[in-house]
């Protein structure tokens, strides 16, 4: 199938989705050597999920089919660039490529603006909007004391 194919399917699910009113107008595909192995739509709404993002769902879905935290190998095809939080899953997840349709602009205009987000991201903590400042106990460290030394972690 060609990528403009794949493209077209991410879309159609992310059409289905808004018919349906399961959720936001967003759908991605993972495919690995030109099957599709993982799909998603997003369900925030209809499951009560603010991660439930297309490129999530969809990555949750073929992380479980390949029984691996890691899509080496994999392209994903998302119906809109992906947002700062599944921009963080997709480097954890490690995809070959990714490709999108509408852009971030396009979203904004409906209502979905991710620049408040880029932008907190780029202020010091305590200049953010929500809370986020440092408690530090004396055995704060201790679980990474751990993991450095254990020997039957699985590193990722
Ligand atoms: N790409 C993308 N952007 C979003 N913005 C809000 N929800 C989503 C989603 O599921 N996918």
């Amino acid at each position: 199938m060609s990528n403009e194919n794949l493209m077209n399917q991410a879309i159609q699910l992310a059409q289905q989705n808004v018919v349906s009113g399961h959720g936001g107008p967003f759908g991605a595909i993972v495919v690995k050597d030109g099957k599709i192995i993982g799909s998603g739509v997003n369900e925030v709404t209809s499951s009560c999920d603010p991660t439930a993002h297309a490129e999530v769902q969809a990555i949750r879905e073929a992380c479980k089919h390949l029984n691996d935290f890691q899509l080496n190998g994999c392209v994903i095809y998302t119906s809109c660039e992906p947002c700062p939080m599944c921009i963080g899953a997709i480097y954890w997840a490690r995809p070959d490529a990714v490709y999108y349709a509408c852009t971030k602009e396009e979203a904004a205009i409906i209502g979905f603006d991710d620049q408040f987000i880029y932008e907190q991201i780029a202020l010091p903590m305590e200049d953010r909007s929500i809370i986020m400042s440092q408690i530090y106990p004396p055995k704060s460290k201790l679980p990474f004391e751990t993991w450095s030394t254990s020997v039957q972690k699985i590193e990722y």
